[in-house]
């Protein structure tokens, strides 16, 4: 599992550490270790020797790592040039290990680089890029040949330009290809825009670990964690200890949901998918392993309910929504659902004990919550989870999950290619069929969301990819994970 901090628990901890430690420790190592990556990404290139290395400088402790590492990369032979972006307030050791070292400073971007490194600003950095500094990131294209190349960026810390703890990008913001960041890993590195402008994401040890005794902010599973937390059938298990799963899904108009739902539902672990509604005879001629009936009511027993993908908001999708909602088993609501639950006929419901999931996406969200997600696409989960009681996922490019305790996950597989009809609908089968099986709300959404993101980026290798694309990816995708 990754994990990261926001700033003001980055800087309690550097406080405590650097309390133990001889002044400037905390950036020597982390300037040694930006200039080792450094040095290996103009090996990649050709040698360290003779390269030209362009430093933008910003008036923090930012600039001053990315001095001392120009110093570093100096020594070893490469011709290092800084443009300060503020040269009446400069980090003074840094400029002066720099000098010491061969390097020199220059009043405007140079014409030809080999790597650019990004101190600007780091963790310090307060609202959108001032002017200068968003002039030169603007100009950062003019780097680029004929051929239409620019040399590597790497961003210190973070790229300057983003919000660190939302991952926001408000304005004018530094794209790098590698970002070299201390201690722990921020927010931006792992959701909202600002995520995809870090590139690869190389996390320098500088001793802060210990010192960072807060929850983390954002944390995102790997495929370890799926894996370990995916539930596997024992010897004695069977179809009703795996786990049954109801879908209250579809309708006339919308059969197609009642279909994706089902499918996703069946790539999960649960033993056993029930269909109930209007789309019935569609689903089992589809899925011949699936028992059905037209309502809720007359379902059987399950051990966790998904409703409202293409149910409608008529009658009698209220009906169905008051009656999954009714039972003391987890609940998914998705689209029409979320729809229905606007207005607040069904608030009292919401106050549940058994768990509840929402999956809406950004129109649902803004529906629901009154507003749209916004720049604080986590914060504003949480603060919709902490509302209804409820798991919320946030679809989107990273699907965010949160908890209404504030626990924040955001999914690394997210494809674009999923952004087609049809697609949420496997998810909240997917993710039912997770639920049904005995696992956490929470574990179940970031599981969901991770295997989803998978398959659609699975299905992507084939061509253009619709939602029953997606369903048919899940089970090789399990089939991978689980090994
Ligand atoms: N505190 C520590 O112990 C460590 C800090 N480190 C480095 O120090 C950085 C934080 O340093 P600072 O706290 O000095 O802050 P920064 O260097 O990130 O930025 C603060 C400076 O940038 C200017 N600034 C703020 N917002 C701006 C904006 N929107 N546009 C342009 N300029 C802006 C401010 O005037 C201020 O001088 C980290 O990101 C990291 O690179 C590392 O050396 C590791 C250890």
């Amino acid at each position: 599992m990754r994990r990261a901090w926001r700033v003001s628990d980055v800087r309690s901890a550097e406080k405590s550490l650097m309390a133990t430690l001889p002044d400037g420790t905390l950036m020597q190592r982390a300037a040694a270790g930006l200039a080792r990556r450094c040095a290996l990404l103009l090996q990649e290139a050709g040698g360290v020797y003779g390269a030209r290395v362009l430093l933008l400088v910003g008036s923090g402790d930012n600039g001053g790592d990315t001095l001392l590492a120009g110093a570093a990369l100096a020594r070893r032979g490469a011709q290092v040039r800084a443009l300060l972006l503020t040269p009446e307030r400069v980090h003074l050791a840094g400029l002066t290990a720099l000098r010491q070292a061969g390097g020199f400073t220059v009043s405007d971007l140079p014409g030809r680089s080999d790597l650019v490194l990004d101190g600007i600003v780091g963790i310090g950095a307060s609202g959108g890029l001032r002017p200068a500094a968003a002039s030169i990131v603007r100009r950062l294209e003019d780097l680029r040949d004929r051929t239409g190349n620019r040399p590597p960026i790497v961003a210190v810390d973070v790229p300057s330009g983003v919000t660190v703890d939302t991952g926001d990008v408000p304005g004018e913001a530094v794209t790098a290809d590698v970002t070299v960041t201390f201690g722990c890993l921020k927010p931006a590195h792992l959701i909202g825009p600002a995520a995809t402008r870090c590139g690869l994401v190389d996390l320098i040890d500088i001793g802060l670990g210990p010192a960072l005794v807060t929850d983390p902010a954002v944390r995102v599973a790997e495929a370890a964690d799926i894996a370990g937390w995916w539930p596997r059938p024992g010897a004695t298990s069977d179809k009703y200890t795996r786990g049954v799963v109801g879908l209250a899904t579809g309708s006339a108009f919308y059969p197609g949901a009642a279909l994706l739902s089902t499918a996703g539902a069946l790539a999960g672990p649960s033993g056993m998918v029930r269909y109930a509604g209007s789309a019935h005879r569609e689903v089992v001629r589809a899925h011949p392993s699936v028992v059905v009936a037209d309502r809720v009511a007359d379902a059987g027993r399950v051990q966790a309910w998904v409703c409202g993908s293409g149910l409608g908001t008529g009658d009698q999708a209220r009906t169905e929504l008051r009656s999954v909602l009714a039972t003391a088993l987890p609940v998914l609501l998705d689209a029409d659902a979320i729809n229905l639950l606007v207005g607040g006929e069904h608030a009292t419901h919401l106050r549940r004990d058994a768990p509840l999931v929402l999956t809406p996406h950004d129109g649902e969200f803004k529906r629901l919550a009154g507003e749209a997600p916004g720049a604080d696409r986590a914060g504003a989960a949480a603060r919709l989870a902490a509302w209804t009681n409820a798991v919320v996922l946030l679809k989107g490019d990273r699907t965010i999950v949160a908890t209404p305790s504030g626990e924040i996950w955001a999914n690394p597989t997210g494809s674009p290619v999923l952004a087609t009809a049809g697609s949420g609908d496997v998810l909240a089968g997917l993710l039912g069929s997770l639920l049904a099986a005995g696992m956490p709300a929470v574990r179940a959404a970031v599981t969901a969301a991770y295997v989803h993101g998978l398959a659609g980026r699975r299905a992507a290798q084939d061509g253009p990819v619709t939602a029953p694309d997606v369903a048919s990816a899940l089970r090789p995708v399990v089939a991978d994970l689980l090994g």
